[in-house]
């Protein structure tokens, strides 16, 4: 198993009464791109003020990079660059202007390197074209991007970036899906926070869903797509020789009791051929009343955990 680059333990932030993080543990693994996912207000933005140091959990820890925070911060920080709340830019200031002036705000900058890791900071966000620009004159894509830019001025192991395409048009959140793609290439750990169950579905290997301040799962996006898998409601009288059947053909059918009416047997059907279970039950004499193959997606799979719905268009 890879080592987590953040990673928490019963991270809880209350504000008065009101539980905003409750208990959670995070694991988002080295080389992953883990989309942290919920509706607004679930708590992300608290989780990722918290992992930065730049809020007092009420309770339990984290680490980030392997260090503790906030005692290890020194150290793990300049490796993290992050998207949070925006960085103040100077709108007199042409966006190159902008990013110099930034790295000769970080004392762990080299300012002989400067001139470079600003050009190539614009090349990867795309606007070298506009970098002469003053940043007043940008467009909101732009100003997103050129604040991703400010986060990858030095070389990053992690890049946190919260809710990086809010606002942006579809061209706008292509554009960065791209960033975030060549950044994950390259061995950078991103995680990256959405309301947008389509934004993280095309861009995250690992997903960890908010809801009301709970992490209601948390996994790899292939682990979860696996769970969203097709299975089938049986309806039957017969339902013991419907399970016998089943067996037989190495699939393992559940009742599901109370919550489905009586004779409801539910299976996996995995890779046998739907057709060749049916003429196999019907085979047996059981009497098959119905047959319902239900392909549930990502998204009913979550809106299951969370009982809430995700924007999934944008
Ligand atoms: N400084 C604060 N004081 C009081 N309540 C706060 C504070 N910061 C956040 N909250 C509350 O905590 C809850 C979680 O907010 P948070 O911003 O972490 O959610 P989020 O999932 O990031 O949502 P969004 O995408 O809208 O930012 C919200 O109900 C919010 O009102």
């Amino acid at each position: 198993m890879s080592p987590a680059a953040v990673s928490s333990s019963g991270l809880t932030k209350r504000f008065g009464k009101q539980v905003a993080v409750d208990h959670i543990d995070l694991d988002v693994p080295a080389g992953s791109v883990y989309g942290f996912l919920g509706p607004n207000g679930s708590g992300k933005t608290t989780t990722i003020r918290m992992l930065l140091g730049l809020v007092r959990p009420t309770e339990g820890s984290s680490a980030i990079l392997g260090r503790p925070v906030p005692q290890g911060l020194d150290l793990a920080l300049p490796r993290v660059g992050a998207l949070i709340e925006g960085p103040a830019f100077h709108t007199h200031l042409s966006g190159r202007a902008n990013l110099v002036r930034l790295d000769a705000a970080d004392a762990t900058a080299d300012p002989a390197t400067c001139d470079r890791r600003v050009a190539d900071a614009l090349e990867r966000v795309g606007l070298t074209n506009a970098a002469g620009k003053s940043y007043r004159a940008y467009s909101l894509g732009m100003k997103q991007r050129l604040a991703i830019a400010a986060a990858l001025l030095q070389p990053r192991d992690l890049l946190v970036l919260d809710e990086p395409t809010n606002g942006l048009d579809p061209q706008g959140t292509r554009e960065v899906r791209h960033i975030v793609s060549s950044l994950a290439e390259e061995g950078s750990t991103v995680l990256v926070s959405s309301h947008l169950l389509s934004e993280i579905e095309q861009m995250c290997s690992h997903v960890g869903v908010m809801s009301r301040g709970r992490l209601v799962t948390q996994d790899s996006l292939e682990t979860l797509r696996d769970r969203a898998r097709a299975h089938v409601e049986l309806h039957t009288p017969d339902v013991a020789d419907a399970l016998r059947c089943l067996d037989r053909l190495g699939l393992l059918g559940t009742v599901p009791g109370d919550k489905a009416p009586d004779g409801t047997v539910v299976f996996v059907p995995g890779q046998v051929p739907t057709e060749r279970i049916v003429s196999d039950l019907v085979a047996d004499g059981v009497r098959v009343r119905a047959f319902n193959v239900v392909r549930p997606t990502l998204e009913d799979l979550f809106v299951s955990l969370t009982g809430e719905g995700f924007d999934v268009n944008g």
